[in-house]
């Protein structure tokens, strides 16, 4: 790890680079029993930065070994078609992951589509199934990016019982699931969103910090206590002398001078989000052929 200021850098491109070779290493094996993983991700409209990420995913999932399907669909398309493609998908033998990125356009309903994914393909583990065996502390799948976040600070701190971790944001797909995550490794969560009051006094306390905002470097340096482990997941595009660039929801140059370990944006929490994905698929081809799960590789 460098060091910038005080602060380690935590890798997560190496990180994620690492779980991509123990993915493949898992892949290659099962390839042995004549069995390849398989993801399909459904891509509903033309957001250019849905698409750039969706392409990301199918060359990753290639690069491990795995078959990769892209099925895009009109902007246009209605509920009945995307819940027909969900099922189709549900069927097919080959594929064992099953992701619908979001957002979806305003006049589909996502909570319907995600709770048709059958509950052992669902990848992104956002699943009502998957939701409840996660906050009951039963097998599930495990939502990507706060599994990757997870990892990550499992690696730098090793076991978090007793840690004060405050969790900024309480979206279904990032803030929720990560408190799960933490309460289950039992660190004492807290969870601010928009009504909290004194966030910065409620910041300076954690010991680990995870901001899943959306709002350019709202997080300060003077609301991270010194040495503390700050998880970065915002992706907020700027512009900011004359170009466009990618920030995360801390400051990372202020907080870079008080904190113990932070992750950058990029080349933190993404990267980690698409090794998780990669991980999951992998995870649900072998339970759906009954075999014994990777290492290292779930929660
Ligand atoms: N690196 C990765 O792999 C991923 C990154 N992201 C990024 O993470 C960020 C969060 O994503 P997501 O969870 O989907 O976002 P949402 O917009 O769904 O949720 C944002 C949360 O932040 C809270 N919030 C908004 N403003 C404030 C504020 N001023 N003070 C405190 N809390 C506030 C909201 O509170 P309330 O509920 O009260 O409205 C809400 O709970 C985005 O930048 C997104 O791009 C997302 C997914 C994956
Ligand atoms: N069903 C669903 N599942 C998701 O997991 C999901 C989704 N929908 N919709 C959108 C968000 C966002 N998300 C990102 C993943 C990786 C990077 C990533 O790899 N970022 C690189 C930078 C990429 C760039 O340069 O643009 C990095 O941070 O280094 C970013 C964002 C997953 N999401």
């Amino acid at each position: 790890m460098d060091q910038i200021g005080t602060a380690e850098l935590i890798d997560g491109k190496a990180f994620a680079a690492r779980i991509r070779g123990d993915v493949a290493s898992g892949v290659a094996r099962l390839k042995g029993q004549g069995i390849v993983p398989g993801l399909a991700v459904v891509l509903v409209g033309e957001d250019p930065a849905s698409e750039v990420y969706v392409r990301n995913k199918g060359i990753q999932t290639r690069e491990a070994g795995m078959n990769s399907w892209e099925h895009k669909l009109p902007a246009e398309t209605t509920q009945d078609a995307l819940m027909a493609k969900v099922a189709d998908l549900n069927a097919d033998p080959a594929v064992h992951g099953i992701l619908v990125q979001l957002p979806l356009p305003g006049h589909l309903d996502a909570d319907a589509v995600i709770n048709a994914i059958a509950p052992g393909k669902d990848v992104d583990g956002f699943h009502v199934l998957n939701v409840g065996l996660l906050g009951t502390g039963q097998k599930s799948m495990v939502p990507c990016t706060p599994l990757g976040c997870l990892m990550m600070l499992r690696d730098r701190l090793g076991d978090l019982s007793g840690l004060n971790a405050v969790v900024v944001g309480r979206s279904n797909i990032v803030g929720k699931p990560m408190a799960q995550l933490l309460l289950g490794d039992s660190c004492t969560v807290t969870i601010a969103h928009s009504r909290t009051k004194d966030l910065a006094e409620l910041c300076r306390r954690a010991d680990i910090l995870v901001a899943a905002v959306g709002r350019p470097r709202m997080i300060p340096g003077d609301w991270i206590k010194p040495g503390a482990t700050v998880i970065d997941v915002g992706i907020n595009r700027i512009e900011e002398d004359g170009r466009t660039r990618l920030v995360g929801d801390v400051d990372f140059d202020s907080a870079a001078r008080v904190a113990g370990a932070i992750t950058p944006v990029p080349g933190g929490v993404g990267p980690m989000t698409i090794a998780c994905l990669l991980a999951n698929t992998l995870t649900a081809c072998c339970r759906a052929n009954g075999l014994p799960e990777p290492e290292g590789l779930t929660a």
